[in-house]
């Protein structure tokens, strides 16, 4: 453990860890994990920024960033119930073609209820109840997120003026009423598919979010 380990930090004080170059199948991004202190006083997430470069010519406009709500059942098993999976994945490809930052946000697991609810409203929604209702049946909100600690890394890091790569307006706001300026909103639709057709046209009709081309195989 190191001396920086051993230092107690102050109670709302953010952490993070020196760069470092990792290496993908997507390309080399410079990654820095994050430990962020809950507002509510529970014990701080740890979050992780993956940043490229901007490429010649792109250098000087805004950077590219996109939020990841964690989703360990789409981003790592694969879930075809809903599109985070194949989303993050596109954002990793734009990071490293266009330059910019994903910062993956660990404290959103089932827009912010957690895993072992998003499976309880995931049974909830097999015996007929849509993405939104299952969360209010179980006494939880639609979507728990905050956006807090994501504006306080994006400030650290520097990025106080982004270009986001999102379908949802909310985050946009969300985001915006934290002081960060969002100068453009980059739509991030990848392809629907059969399994998760039905969460994203609830997604679409009910959260407001942009999805344009909600016919399996087909992305905008
Ligand atoms: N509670 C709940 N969470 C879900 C469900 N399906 C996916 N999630 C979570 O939703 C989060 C992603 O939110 P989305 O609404 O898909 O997308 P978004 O981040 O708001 O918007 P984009 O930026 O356009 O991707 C992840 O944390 C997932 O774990 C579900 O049926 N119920
Ligand atoms: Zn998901």
């Amino acid at each position: 453990m190191s001396a920086a380990d051993d230092r107690a930090p102050a109670q709302d004080e953010l952490e993070h860890s020196e760069p470092v170059t990792v290496p993908s199948e997507y390309g080399t991004f410079s990654v820095i994990g994050w430990r962020v202190p809950e507002p509510s006083g529970a014990p701080a997430t740890e979050h992780v920024s993956l940043s490229a470069p901007a490429p010649p010519g792109e250098e000087d406009l805004p950077p590219l960033v996109r939020l990841h709500s964690e989703c360990l059942t789409g981003d790592v098993f694969g879930s075809w119930r809903c599109d985070c999976g194949p989303q993050l994945h596109l954002a990793l490809e734009r990071i490293t073609e266009h330059g910019g930052t994903v910062l993956y946000l660990r404290n959103h697991e089932g827009r912010g209820i957690g895993l072992i609810n998003k499976l309880r409203a995931y049974k909830l929604q097999d015996e007929g109840a849509d993405t939104v209702d299952a969360n209010t049946m179980l006494g939880l909100p639609a979507d728990a997120r905050d956006y807090t600690a994501a504006a306080r890394i994006l400030t650290a890091m520097g990025l106080s003026s982004v270009r986001l790569l999102t379908n949802n307006p909310d985050k946009v706001s969300k985001l915006e009423s934290l002081g960060i300026t969002v100068t453009d909103v980059i739509p991030h639709e990848v392809h629907a598919r059969t399994e998760n057709l039905h969460y994203l046209r609830t997604k679409r009709d009910r959260m407001h979010h942009h999805l344009t081309h909600l016919t399996p195989g087909e992305t905008s």
